[in-house]
């Protein structure tokens, strides 16, 4: 209990300190906003007993029309504060919410690439978000509740000030004298104490409630987000369309989804959870209404007047609710702990791979040479080899092409080059050292990448060619016109500041795939590195497109060293050498005359496979 109180705490803190660490000025404000809005009322009540006090008793006009100013000047300063610093703290918090999804999504980048793969990971993460954006659980709920705390605590105390006079006065009529004692001050205090409590732990009950089902409804929010993913995907709304899944697709939504009516959630808020905000309502109704009998008994016991009566029953009514706020907030405490701790475990996950510290020498000559050694190779969490005894060696300014049925193990081979995973078995050297020991950075810099399912971004032209927002524009183009794409085309009608698709600029351009792999291709070229990897890189282009591709491809290439993948075996012979995989072998290398020559063997099967549509 103790401990797990001490570790509450301790995340809250955590919480508090990234919110701090993020946007100190919001939390100074929160503090003004919550101090001025805790005496607002309070000196409304106060001045309106005045003046009620006033007019039941000495009538004076002078003195009734300062009561009035007062008020009036009072409510007005404290409200103009107020209004300053509340809207600018929830124009910050807004925009501090959303900040908040960053730190997610950088944790995400900064994680060893399996883990991002890692369905455990993958699952926690889509959970946070979901509750994140469902209720605010996690870590922008700890500054909600810090909020609701601090306003209960400052309306507790206005509250109780208010009140003190209440138990000092006197009743003078015998029958009440019972009302002056110290044990009517406890019991009444206590009274209060012990409804607000109730209702307060009625309302947490309803929320662990809600809590508890969105921790059984994973299977159902993944369902959601990927219902609401698919709205804004163009590529799969095509074969939505064609396929007609959209049926399939809302029978499955519809069947798991976790709320809108019919659902376990909608059930839970009309049974359940209703009743119990019902009888939260009711105990807080009874207390008040407890709250006006004995205020008014005092009353007619002689303790004090009318205006009096005002003010005792504002104040009171105003300490139960904030009472109520206050353990009302305590219980948000204790549903937002496990979110809070989901989220941190996730912040937490450590990344494994080892992060080496060796700079990589610069070469302007490019001879960067790079081996992998008997490497094997199986994903995290399977047994099965992927790569199974590679032995390779690059050699500096080669044109190599890697061949092999779906499956063989050859983007796999290029995401070990990239780092992106270690073998589970073997090294792979660069320059003799093994990879692990170069800072991750400086090894990649050495690589320019297509990836088989690279990603462009809604960004203009230029900035994706470059991947910066400041660049060469002389270098973007020349490398675009390397990789074959026309720049000067009717459609990019500011060159390289047009922007690609349409979810940031309305005339952002739909490119086709073939463009887009050329644009891939020249930001491939713009990063300059010893070593070219290409997967696929003209399986979308048109057959024009692609003899250009081949037909430059040395100048492309330059004196670097490239690495080019692909199913097109007519393609690799302008290559130095060939590397057949065969389920995660390397089971032939040579260059195409030499390979089609060995007519029992996995080129020869794969080659004459493609070539007899070509005869
Ligand atoms: N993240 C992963 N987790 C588990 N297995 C994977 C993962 N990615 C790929 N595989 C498996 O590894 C094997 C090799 O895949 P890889 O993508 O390297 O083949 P490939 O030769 O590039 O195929 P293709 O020609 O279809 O692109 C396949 O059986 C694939 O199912």
């Amino acid at each position: 209990m103790l401990h797990s109180m001490r570790e509450t705490i301790g995340m809250n803190k955590r919480a508090i300190g990234i919110w701090w660490r993020e946007s100190p000025g919001m939390l100074v404000e929160l503090i003004f906003y919550v101090i001025t809005g805790a005496v607002l009322p309070y000196a409304g009540i106060y001045f309106s007993a005045q003046i009620i006090t006033e007019l039941a008793g000495a009538k004076n006009p002078v003195v009734l029309r300062n009561l009035v100013l007062l008020l009036l000047g009072i409510e007005s300063l404290l409200g103009l504060i107020y209004h300053y610093f509340k809207n600018r703290y929830t124009v910050e918090r807004n925009r501090m919410l959303e900040k908040l999804r960053y730190i997610l999504s950088e944790k995400m980048l900064s994680l060893d690439f399996e883990k991002v793969d890692d369905a455990v990971i993958q699952d926690k993460v889509l959970q946070i978000e979901q509750i994140n954006r469902w209720s605010r659980f996690g870590l922008c709920m700890v500054v909600f509740t810090l909020e609701r705390m601090l306003q209960a605590i400052a309306g507790i105390a206005g509250a109780l000030m208010l009140t003190v006079s209440f138990f000092q006065a006197k009743a003078v009529k015998s029958a009440f004298l019972w009302m002056n004692s110290p044990l009517f001050a406890i019991v009444f205090l206590a009274g209060i104490l012990g409804f607000t409590t109730l209702a307060s732990r009625i309302v947490e009950r309803a929320q662990n409630m809600i809590a508890e089902l969105s921790e059984r409804a994973t299977f159902g929010n993944r369902v959601w987000s990927f219902m609401a993913g698919m709205a804004g995907e163009r590529e799969r709304e095509q074969d939505i369309r064609v396929y007609e899944q959209i049926p399939a697709a809302m029978g499955l939504y519809e069947k798991n989804k976790v709320w809108g009516i019919g659902t376990e959630m909608d059930r839970l808020e009309k049974g359940k959870v209703g009743v119990l905000a019902a009888a939260a309502n009711m105990t807080e109704r009874l207390c008040s209404g407890l709250v006006y009998l004995l205020v008014c008994l005092k009353a007619y016991g002689g303790a004090f007047g009318i205006g009096a009566v005002t003010q005792y029953i504002g104040a009171v009514t105003a300490l139960s609710h904030n009472l109520e706020e206050f353990l009302g907030a305590i219980g948000e405490v204790n549903t937002n702990r496990e979110f809070l701790k989901k989220t941190f475990d996730f912040l937490d996950t450590p990344n494994d791979m080892y992060q080496g510290s060796l700079t990589v020498e610069k070469r302007n000559d490019c001879q960067y040479e790079v081996e992998f050694k008997d490497v094997s190779f199986c994903y995290p969490g399977t047994d099965r080899k992927v790569l199974d005894h590679v032995n390779l060696k690059f050699r500096i300014g080669e044109k190599l092409a890697i061949v092999g049925e779906n499956g063989s193990g050859k983007s796999t081979f290029i995401k070990l080059l990239c780092r992106l995973y270690d073998p589970t078995e073997g090294e792979i050297l660069l320059n003799g050292i093994n990879i692990k020991k170069y800072k991750y950075k400086e090894y990649m810099s050495v690589f320019s990448v297509v990836f088989q399912d690279f990603k462009l971004f809604a960004l203009p032209l230029g900035q994706n060619v470059a991947a910066s927002t400041e660049y060469d524009a002389d270098k973007v183009q020349e490398c675009l016109k390397l990789a074959g794409f026309d720049v000067h085309s009717d459609r990019m009608k500011k060159g390289l500041d047009t922007w690609l698709y349409k979810d940031c600029d309305a005339d952002g351009v739909n490119i086709s795939g073939g463009e887009e792999q050329k644009i891939a291709l020249a930001r491939a070229l713009y990063q300059n590195a010893a070593f070219l990897i290409l997967d696929e890189p003209t399986a979308a282009l048109d057959p024009i497109a692609e003899a250009e591709v081949y037909s430059s491809f040395n100048e492309i290439v330059g004196d670097r060293t490239a690495v080019y993948i692909s199913h097109r075996l007519s393609s690799c012979r302008f290559c130095d050498e060939i590397v057949v995989f065969d389920r995660g072998r390397i089971v032939q290398q040579g260059t195409h005359e030499e390979l089609v020559e060995q007519t029992n063997c996995k080129y020869y099967e794969l080659w004459s496979a493609q070539a007899k549509y070509y005869a």
